[in-house]
């Protein structure tokens, strides 16, 4: 249902793999919209780093993580403590904890000067020590993997990926760290490490550290479980995507529930410029930031309008 497809197979059309590859991946953004990627460029150990990172860092005390709290802000960059969003208004917000980051832009770039939320300044903690460092260094190289994928998974659905490709030149892409501490004992129906929801932007490549958790909504009803090693990824597609192909690529509802042990996942969402207009062929403009900026405000508690 939800297929293990080889990246360099789909990536590479002289690969002896590659028809097989494209057919499973059209398949899979035209219908269930979840699909899971090995073989990339990000090694599994590079992926381990970066989850022992995050740990590192959601284990020290409140006090430490309140430095880099992105409540103290009018953007969504540092660290968000439990309840601080609320994907979906019929839900509780969600239990999970979150630490985001994006692009590093001098503080001169013209993006930063206009004061533009989703380019905001990143903040970093002290600890763990070269935090910042690693995970700007998986941010830029999971923003090429994640580039290289959306490519390959356009064209198989016969679409133009590098026309699409060609609106990401400074993406307002995020790194999340999400840490699932173990399901509270009061939680009840309307509590979720995070309620069901689509994702906001185009592409998201998620590594988890291989615990369960994660389930996708199926067409027809009911829940599907996902999950993936570190090495190993979860695709799924945005509502901009969902969006801009006039409905082709499919933005599927999912959730975590959560369960008695802690869990960490690390979703790429892979956003394009601001200035990208994801509306369809012949249909009203749609900025991306618009759409961005408008789902932000809506699911970050401290971003909300009451
Ligand atoms: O933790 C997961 O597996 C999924 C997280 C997720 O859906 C998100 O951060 O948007
Ligand atoms: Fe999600």
């Amino acid at each position: 249902m939800i297929p293990r497809i080889d990246a360099a197979a789909l990536t590479d059309p002289q690969h002896a793999g590659h028809a097989a590859a494209r057919d499973a991946a059209a398949t899979a953004a035209t219908g269930v919209g979840f699909l899971t990627i090995h073989n990339t460029a990000l090694t599994p150990a590079r992926v381990s780093d970066v989850i022992v990172a995050y740990r590192a860092f959601f284990h020290l005390p409140a006090a430490a993580k309140q430095t880099v709290d992105m409540s103290r802000t009018g953007s969504n960059r540092g660290w968000g403590a439990s309840g601080s969003e609320q994907v979906n208004p019929d839900a509780n917000p969600d239990y999970k904890q979150v630490f985001d980051c994006g692009v590093t832009l001098p503080a001169s770039h013209p993006y930063r000067t206009a004061g533009i939320p989703a380019y905001a300044r990143n903040q970093w903690p002290d600890q763990p020590a070269d935090f910042a460092p690693l995970l700007r260094r998986y941010f830029t190289d999971a923003c090429l993997v994640a580039r290289g994928l959306l490519v390959a998974i356009l064209n198989a659905v016969g679409e133009d990926g590098p026309f699409f490709a060609d609106k990401f030149g400074t993406p307002m892409a995020l790194l999340r760290g999400n840490f699932y501490p173990r399901r509270p004992a009061s939680a009840g129906a309307r509590d979720f490490g995070i309620a069901t929801h689509t994702d906001y932007g185009c592409l998201t490549l998620l590594a988890t550290d291989g615990s369960p958790g994660l389930e996708v909504r199926q067409r027809g009803g009911g829940w599907i479980p996902v999950s993936a090693p570190p090495g190993e990824f979860v695709i799924n597609f945005g509502e901009m995507l969902e969006i801009w192909t006039a409905g082709r690529v499919k933005a599927t509802p999912h959730r975590v529930i959560g369960t008695q042990d802690e869990r960490i996942s690390v979703p790429l969402f892979f956003n394009p410029d601001h200035d990208a207009n994801v509306a369809p062929a012949g249909a009203a403009p749609v900025m991306a930031l618009d759409h961005l900026q408008r789902r932000f405000n809506e699911t970050y508690v401290h971003l909300q309008k009451t």
